[in-house]
């Protein structure tokens, strides 16, 4: 019997939020100890739960990482990512506006940042995402 290869893994769909404020910074946080890559950079965000739209679960993410109900949702791009742990399916999307103040439940820190980005080290599915956004600008 040999091992599934990489491509044969079912991805998880996780939905992922790029906050962006007024003066055009996007939010980044660390992720939490833990989890797998904690204290690596991402923008923040969560797996899907049974039954929910891509949306769906990042209002909820948000509401419960870090406090905020968000505003409209503009799907932006979808990336596959094979990690050792898991394969994912991230579905960025673009968030302008929100309410509540920010509260970093999870023990989080948060770091409105431009790029280059001064944080580091930055989640590998996070990386291209902050090369697409320098071909934006
Ligand atoms: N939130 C987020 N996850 C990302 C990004 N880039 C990237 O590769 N990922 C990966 C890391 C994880 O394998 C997966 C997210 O899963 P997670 O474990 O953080 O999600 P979750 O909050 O639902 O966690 P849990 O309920 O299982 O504790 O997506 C990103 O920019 N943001």
């Amino acid at each position: 019997m040999s091992l599934p290869e990489p491509t044969d893994r079912v991805p998880v769909d996780v939905a992922v939020g790029l906050l962006f404020d007024a003066d055009g910074r996007f939010l980044l946080c660390s992720r939490p100890q833990g989890k797998v890559y904690a204290g690596y950079w991402e923008f923040p965000g969560g797996k899907l739960e049974a039954g929910e739209t891509v949306e769906q679960a990042l209002r909820r993410e948000l509401i419960e990482e870090i406090g905020v109900t968000i505003g409209p949702v503009e799907a932006w791009r979808v990336h596959l990512m094979d990690y050792p742990h898991a394969r994912v399916r991230l579905h960025f999307c673009k968030v302008r506006t929100w309410t509540g103040d920010f509260e970093m439940r999870e023990g989080q820190q948060m770091a409105w940042s431009r790029l280059p980005v001064q944080v580091a080290p930055v989640l590998p599915g996070t990386l291209p995402v902050l090369e697409w956004l320098a071909e934006e600008v």
